[in-house]
């Protein structure tokens, strides 16, 4: 089917490789993170969130790999949390406690202006477009649901957050699991066929797929270049522009 073609009730948007740079990601907001990590958790330490968090980190298996790294018995305090969280954040882990613990980091950032979110030039225009023309948008994207809201909140082309209708995380489940699709489509209240699903990764598009979801890949600059097996499995566009005549079907 030509992508002049196609239709949806609701566009699912990945967010890092797909309405917004990888570099973005791993050039500003990584290291946001691990520079404010230990401020922010020492100033919250005694708050249930942050408490939550602690524990959830500490049962992840990768705290029993990083602990026998070190050379003596760690006390629990904000700076071991934050070097546990630099190390997480080093293997681009997308474990749950750590992206509500970014999340929360980040807000500051985006409050004082020091972030504003990076969004490709065409996506304000097709979030309009695709709105305009009675589709939803949702998003779905490893990043913390707060964490979500805030880039499209102060992004750089503006606040997109009132086009989007709906914000998926890791609660709903991995994104290279069929499930967490049909979780989404149920939430959603839409049968799986009438979302179009854009991401940059294969796996989550095939993923998706076999959730009966359409799916179309991003091949945006600085992405993980796709190859012919992915090429000649599901649809690719560079940008949003060819995917904006979208209708209803
Ligand atoms: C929600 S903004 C932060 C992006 C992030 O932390 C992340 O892991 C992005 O992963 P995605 O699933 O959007 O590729
Ligand atoms: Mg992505």
């Amino acid at each position: 089917m030509a992508l002049t073609d196609l239709s949806a009730k609701v566009v699912l948007v990945d967010i890092e490789g797909t309405t917004t740079s990888i570099s973005f990601v791993h050039d500003v907001l990584f290291p946001y993170a691990k520079a404010n990590a230990e401020q922010y958790l020492s100033e919250t330490w005694e708050t249930d969130d942050t408490k939550k968090i602690v524990e959830e980190l500490q049962q992840l298996p990768h705290y029993t790999e990083y602990a026998s790294t070190l050379e003596t018995r760690p006390e629990i305090n904000a700076a071991h949390i934050a070097d546990f969280s630099r190390y997480l954040i080093e293997k681009d882990l997308k474990v749950t406690p750590l992206k509500t613990l970014q999340g929360h980091i980040w807000a500051k950032g985006y409050a004082s202006g020091e972030l504003k979110g990076h969004v490709y030039e065409d996506v304000a225009v097709a979030f309009q477009t695709w709105s305009d023309a009675g589709l939803r948008i949702a998003v779905y994207s490893s990043g913390s649901v707060a964490a979500q809201k805030l880039i499209f909140q102060h992004s750089i082309a503006g606040d997109l957050l009132p086009l989007l209708s709906a914000h998926f995380d890791t609660h709903v489940g991995h994104k290279q699991q069929t499930e967490s699709y049909t979780r989404i489509a149920e939430s959603l209240e839409v049968e799986p066929q009438h979302v179009l699903f854009l991401t940059d990764v294969p796996a989550e598009a095939s993923a998706a797929r076999d959730a009966g979801m359409q799916t179309v890949l991003l091949a945006r600059p600085g992405n993980a270049p796709l190859t012919a097996e992915h090429t000649s499995a599901f649809p690719v566009v560079t940008n949003f522009v060819a995917l904006q005549s979208l209708k209803q079907p």
